[in-house]
């Protein structure tokens, strides 16, 4: 049986924008678009897992908000990966990041134009046809 792999990422709001990040050449799934995120480790809730990891790669905190859509799996060849994705803002916007050549901020509706991870692809299409403006967080 192929490993089962707990991943979480975060769509990242900025105004009617949402970032999106590549994977490194040299990474599984190299060059493919997804949500900056990882895997989640035994003992942390989805949420505690993304803030760990975007705090790591982004040096910065975040605000985790609802989930786009359900947790999908989709199999690899290296394990099925369980995919969560949540909406999720930065508290203090790092400008930074835009220079990154990695990351873009892009509007919904030019999301279907990337290459994705094949398991982020529901969670693209939603935010495909989401109003960004709309999403509510608890704060
Ligand atoms: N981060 C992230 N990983 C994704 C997405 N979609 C998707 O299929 N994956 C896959 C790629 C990897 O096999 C796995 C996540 O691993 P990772 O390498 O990003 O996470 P990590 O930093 O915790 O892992 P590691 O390098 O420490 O092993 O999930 C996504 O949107 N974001």
């Amino acid at each position: 049986m192929a490993k089962d792999i707990f991943v979480v990422g975060a769509a990242l709001l900025q105004d009617d924008k949402v970032l999106v990040s590549r994977r490194n050449s040299d990474r599984i799934l190299g060059d493919l678009w997804e949500f900056p995120g990882g895997k989640i480790e035994p003992n942390e809730t989805p949420q505690q897992a993304l803030k760990r990891e975007l705090e790591e790669e982004f040096d910065d905190e975040i605000t985790v908000g609802p989930q786009v859509t359900g947790t999908y799996a989709y199999e690899y060849e290296f394990g099925t990966v369980h995919l969560t994705v949540f909406y999720a803002k930065m508290l203090t916007h790092n400008f930074d990041l835009i220079a990154h050549s990695k990351v873009m901020w892009k509007k919904p509706r030019e999301l279907g134009e990337l290459t994705w991870a094949p398991a982020d692809i529901p969670a693209a299409k939603t935010i495909e046809k989401a109003n960004l403006r709309e999403v509510k967080f608890d704060d």
